[in-house]
């Protein structure tokens, strides 16, 4: 059997199991196990189906012998905010609610009147969304006082599947930052916020930074894989790992490409500054402690919801070949609003955007996609442009991670919007960023900087350059 390291990476709309290995001073990748992640209502919410994906993962770790990997180590990461919480027992009180419920509704601007937005953002550095764990505790804490009064453990998703793995109840540190109540500079719990906002101090756990040994399988999971191996921290927030696998970032905005677009750059400070507030951008943590000073923009989720609004009846690729035949169609929707973060019917409410902005309406799935995707790359360009007037300096290249580093109609609709150099890939960025912490945790790879090399030299990009010659254009 060859040895390995398994990056289990679950976003909101896919998750997959992947074994990755050094072999000729390259970084060697081999998909174990993929399934799909989505939203179930239960109890009158939108939750995550948690149990059904910890038998994925047990699926896909008893597939690694077939394989031919015996895995030496394993490390989790998954989508940011949402969390479980667990009473004096390790039982769960809580469902695993999903960020894009309703129950957050008004509940950011009750926080904001006792803590202000500037406190909040000075101390955290992180971006305002409505769905931020701060919000759906304080909900919590208003709506069912008894589930806080009661709870002993609060543990994020990539926690709680650690905790299921392990025995062992830790926070990890990536993923904490996004809960917007994790100090920017003790890197610790806030814990005057959590007192102001009268949250039990005593359920959150340990943070533990990327790069931590959580420790080795439960018993009875060892008999039943029939191994053991080292459950170690990559950045469990799954961005947090993607960006770990951006090879160049000295002149690079990355666009963090899945079921969410996430628009950033690398720092080894936090920027909180008013302009970053204005601008909603967030600092959130990073591996060995950096940050990663980004933007949420709606995302792939449009069109994710546009193909599930058509049936399934066509690809993602079909959709993006459908859009490029629709040259002259040209609406756009601000993909930022609120009311495409879960609408019952995402292709109609994209129709009523455009109706209601005296826009041609798309009718034809070509338009709808021509609409989502024109629309997502002039708020891509937009976020760029705020972001280097932050920087006061330019860009010369954006990387596109992620699954959507595979749209090359939106890669090209990028490179023509911003005039900039756009390289595409790698598509597996988050299982590479996690698979990379894991192999230097183990002392296979010297260092971050090493393992950027690597992925570099081992991971083909696909470059695009504006093909607009339009002097002089300026997008609406
Ligand atoms: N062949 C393809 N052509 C164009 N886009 C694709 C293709 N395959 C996947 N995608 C895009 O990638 C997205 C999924 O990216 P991924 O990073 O896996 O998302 P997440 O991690 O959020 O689940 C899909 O929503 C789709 O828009
Ligand atoms: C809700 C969060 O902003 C979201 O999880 C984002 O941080 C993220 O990581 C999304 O990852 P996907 O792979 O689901 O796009
Ligand atoms: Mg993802």
């Amino acid at each position: 059997m060859n040895k390995c390291s398994l990056a289990v990476d679950i976003g909101a709309s896919s998750g997959r199991l992947i074994a990755g290995y050094i072999q000729g001073g390259q970084l060697k990748l081999t998909e174990i196990h993929r399934f799909d992640n989505k939203i179930i209502k239960k109890n009158n919410h939108f939750c995550w189906d948690l149990e059904v994906l910890f038998l994925e993962i047990k699926k896909g770790i008893h597939q690694c012998f077939r394989h031919g990997f015996q895995p030496e180590s394993i490390g989790i990461d998954t989508w940011a905010v949402d969390f479980v919480l667990l009473d004096e027992n390790d039982a769960l009180l809580t469902d695993a609610v999903a960020y894009r419920d309703p129950r957050t509704d008004g509940m950011m601007e009750e926080v904001i009147k006792i803590v202000s937005k500037e406190r909040l953002y000075l101390e955290t550095g992180i971006q305002f969304q409505k769905f931020n764990t701060i919000y759906q505790l304080y909900y919590l804490q208003k709506n069912r006082p008894e589930l806080i009064r009661k709870a002993k453990s609060f543990l994020m998703i990539p926690d709680y599947l650690n905790y299921l793995l392990t025995g062992r109840k830790v926070n990890e540190y990536t993923n904490a930052t996004t809960t917007q109540l994790v100090n920017a500079f003790t890197k610790n719990w806030d814990t005057e916020l959590l007192d102001q906002l009268g949250l039990n101090k005593e359920m959150f756990q340990e943070i533990q930074p990327p790069k931590s040994v959580l420790g080795n399988l439960r018993e009875d999971l060892i008999d039943e894989f029939g191994f053991d191996m080292k459950v170690l921290l990559p950045p469990t927030h799954d961005t947090g790992s993607a960006v770990v696998a951006v090879p160049e970032l000295e002149d690079t905005i990355y666009i963090s490409s899945g079921t969410w677009s996430l628009i950033g750059a690398e720092n080894h400070f936090p920027i909180c500054v008013t302009k970053a507030l204005d601008y909603n951008f967030t600092n959130e943590g990073g591996f060995e402690y950096r940050f990663r000073f980004l933007k949420n923009i709606m995302g792939l989720w449009m069109i994710q919801e546009v193909k599930r609004n058509y049936d399934d009846h066509y690809s993602f690729a079909e959709l993006a070949r459908l859009a490029n035949q629709e040259t002259s169609f040209d609406s756009k929707i601000n993909v930022d609003e609120d009311r495409f973060l879960k609408p019952d019917h995402m292709i109609q409410e994209i129709q009523r955007y455009c109706e209601q902005t005296e826009q041609d309406v798309p009718e034809t799935p070509g338009q709808v996609a021509k609409c989502v995707f024109d629309s997502l790359a002039v708020s891509y360009r937009e976020a760029i442009h705020q972001i280097e007037e932050i920087y006061e300096r330019e860009f010369k290249t954006i990387n596109v991670i992620g699954g959507g580093a595979q749209n090359e109609l939106l890669n090209q609709l990028i490179a023509d919007m911003t005039n900039k150099q756009v390289a595409a890939g790698p598509v597996e960025a988050t299982s590479i960023g996690n698979i990379a912490s894991q192999l230097i945790t183990l002392g296979e790879i010297d260092g971050l900087n090493e393992a950027r090399k690597m992925i570099k030299d081992s991971f083909k990009m696909k470059r695009y350059s504006s093909q607009n010659k339009l002097e002089g254009f300026t997008w609406q």
